[in-house]
């Protein structure tokens, strides 16, 4: 295969609003279905996140190292409160007057406890932004790894911009919920469980008092948070539909342009735009309450505390250094409580997310070769559809009992209105998609026989919008051959006439490319694709649409190559204008799914028919500028 791809590249443009998809076909809806896309709930937590766990594999060893450093990291925090209350007592004049020498050391052990609290505190965020990067890598390589691997009907059925979000917006949110919750649950659990204990231990009578606010946070938390969680569902939604638009209108900006829709598309924008305002600050003021809220109760509990501590002090049950250490161990416990509503927030877009990415990759690949399945090496060329029938879905059938022959080193023209079929038959014939009755053979043998890579490798393709990616022309010319040699690629791009206006580049063969070739002509662009072609020395040849929109001059230089090119190749064109396809020695008429005539151009012209009438009606029109679609079809 000379192109990724290739019988779909010029069906993708996306269209302004409003404007019909060509033959009604899915997959660029305005607003996309990104809308779908990133955060909400997740259907499945626990088999979610067991599934994800798989993917720490030999970061587990890591992630204990990191538990590790939590509890010692926990164990050092913990000390801090109780040796801020002894140095309390130490100062105090009910203990006798002031202890400079306990003081003293226990200012250098709080010190020391302080600095391990920041070094292990560094060692955890280190290790956890690699542990999770490292994760993420991976799930994003398996998911590219994947999307290579799946049919071209998958494609065809989404918006380019819902499969890159997964990519991206979904990956994302697993990547921050698995560098940020884990260490914050894993050091959370431990805090609150190592302050409760510190707490008990000081004073079960405090514990009790501090402990009656518990329940009061977590209804507030629970009726908040699940306000504020519909909100955020929807905001994510409303970025996903943002960010379709916007990747929907970059991709179409010339479309928007040409129909001069600039003003259009901006007004559009601005109703998803004011949308996602509008969600946005309801979802921040109405969770911007938690946090006030929160601190009101817990200096209640603080209050209450040192109300109840108090009274202890006076009667000399405690001390006023055991009232501070408590104090400090109280707010260390209810922190991670207060956290908890946002890991929980942040867990659940993470899961969701993950649960995207997971979707495609259960998507069912293309089917693996057959064990049997031969490789497809010294193509002759001849191919033969017999009795094929198809439907992109079952219940509509596009293609009817199609049967033709093409012998080795013909051409055939495939020609027929728009939505006639003429795509659908290469697709066939390239297996993006498998016929539903009939076979398709090539030198007699059923196409599904053939490994896959072997069949593709046998087709070259130019195609009106050729797809050239960033780099340098050698580079692209070398996609269908890694391995030429620089010579061949001058070699090539000689034959295909592209060898002059390279030349003429300031920086020849090694000019870099802007994305699809912008700095490049439509007709040098297919230059470079017939080099290309011609590089990889393919059997069979698809020309889709290869001439048109071209200057005269362009389109002599890319006639002569082609009929280079097909010299001794079997070779399907499909083509829209007439002009380019007289010379064929078959031409087939396609319509409604179906061979109506078939036979070479003199031969059809004498029939009378369909054929005929477009031709004439194009000949009437005389440089050949209609198209085949606005023949009627009846005459
Ligand atoms: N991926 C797809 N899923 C569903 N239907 C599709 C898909 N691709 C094409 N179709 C439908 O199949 C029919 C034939 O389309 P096809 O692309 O083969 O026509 P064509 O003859 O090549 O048209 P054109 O000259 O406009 O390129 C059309 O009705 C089209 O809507």
């Amino acid at each position: 295969m000379t192109q990724n791809n290739p019988a779909r590249e010029q069906k993708q443009a996306p269209l302004p609003q409003g404007a019909a998809s060509p033959g009604g076909r899915p997959g660029s809806p305005m607003g996309g279905t990104m809308g779908r896309g990133a955060g909400g709930k997740p259907k499945n937590l626990g088999g979610t996140l067991r599934r994800l766990w798989g993917y720490f594999g030999k970061e587990r060893r890591l992630l204990s190292l990191i538990l590790a450093f939590i509890v010692v990291d926990a164990a050092v925090t913990l000390l801090g409160p109780y040796l801020i209350g002894r140095s309390i007592d130490a100062m105090s004049p009910l203990g006798g007057g002031v202890n400079f020498s306990l003081l003293q050391i226990l200012i250098i052990v709080l010190a020391s406890a302080y600095v391990t609290d920041a070094l292990l505190t560094f060692l955890q965020g280190w290790l956890m932004a690699g542990i999770s990067q490292r994760i993420v890598a991976s799930l994003r390589r398996a998911l590219f790894g994947k999307l290579q691997k799946l049919p071209v009907a998958y494609f065809d059925a989404r918006s380019h911009g819902e499969v890159m979000s997964r990519l991206t917006n979904d990956i994302d949110n697993v990547s921050s919920t698995i560098s940020q919750s884990t260490v914050q649950l894993m050091s959370g659990a431990i805090t609150i469980v190592g302050s409760l204990v510190m707490m008990l231990i000081l004073s079960p009578i405090l514990t009790l008092a501090s402990l009656i606010t518990v329940p009061i946070l977590f209804v507030l938390t629970r009726t908040v948070t699940r306000k504020t969680k519909v909100l955020f569902k929807e905001q994510q939604v409303q970025l996903g539909m943002l960010n379709g638009h916007i990747e929907e209108s970059i991709s179409g900006m010339e479309v928007v342009k040409a129909f001069n829709h600039e003003d259009k598309a901006i007004s559009e924008f601005e109703k998803v735009n004011q949308k996602l305002f509008d969600v946005g600050l309801k979802a921040q003021i109405r969770s911007g309450f938690l946090m006030p809220m929160m601190n009101v109760i817990n200096n209640i509990g603080f209050a209450a505390v040192a109300l109840v501590g108090g009274v202890l002090a006076v009667k000399s049950l405690i001390t006023i250094g055991v009232i501070a250490s408590f104090i400090s161990y109280s707010r260390q416990f209810v922190r991670p409580l207060n956290d908890l509503a946002n890991i929980y927030n942040l867990l659940q877009s993470g899961v969701a997310g993950a649960e995207r990415v997971f979707e495609v990759l259960d998507e069912k690949e293309e089917p693996e070769d057959s064990k049997s399945a031969e490789v497809l090496d010294q193509v002759m060329g001849e191919v033969v559809f017999d009795q094929v029938s198809f439907g992109y879905r079952p219940e509509v059938p596009i293609l009817n009992n199609i049967n033709f022959t093409a012998k080795p080193g013909s051409s055939t023209a495939l020609v027929g209105p728009t939505g006639a079929g003429k795509t659908t038959i290469v697709n066939l014939l390239t297996r993006f998609y498998d016929v539903t009755a009939g076979s398709v053979r090539i030198d007699g043998t059923d196409i599904r026989d053939y490994t896959r890579d072997s069949l593709r490798r046998s087709f070259g393709f130019v195609l009106q919008d050729t797809y050239l990616f960033s780099g340098t022309i050698q580079e692209n010319i070398k996609y269908g051959k890694p391995e030429a040699t620089d010579e061949e690629v001058k070699e090539a791009a000689a034959m295909a006439n592209a060898d002059v206006f390279i030349r003429r580049l300031p920086e020849g063969y090694d000019t870099v490319l802007s994305e699809n070739g912008g700095n490049l002509s439509q007709g040098q662009r297919q230059l470079l694709a017939i080099a290309r072609v011609l590089l990889a020395r393919p059997s069979i040849l698809i020309l889709d649409e290869a001439t048109s929109s071209i200057d005269t001059r362009t389109e002599l230089h890319i006639q002569d190559a082609l009929l280079h090119m097909m010299q001794g190749r079997t070779t399907f064109i499909i083509a829209h204008r007439l002009n380019t396809i007289r010379d064929a020695d078959t031409i087939m008429v396609i319509d409604h799914g179906e061979i109506i005539e078939k036979g070479s151009h003199e031969e059809l012209m004498e029939q009378k028919g369909f054929y005929a009438r477009m031709f004439e009606s194009q000949f009437k029109n005389l440089e050949s500028t209609v198209d085949i679609a606005s023949v009627p079809r009846t005459s």
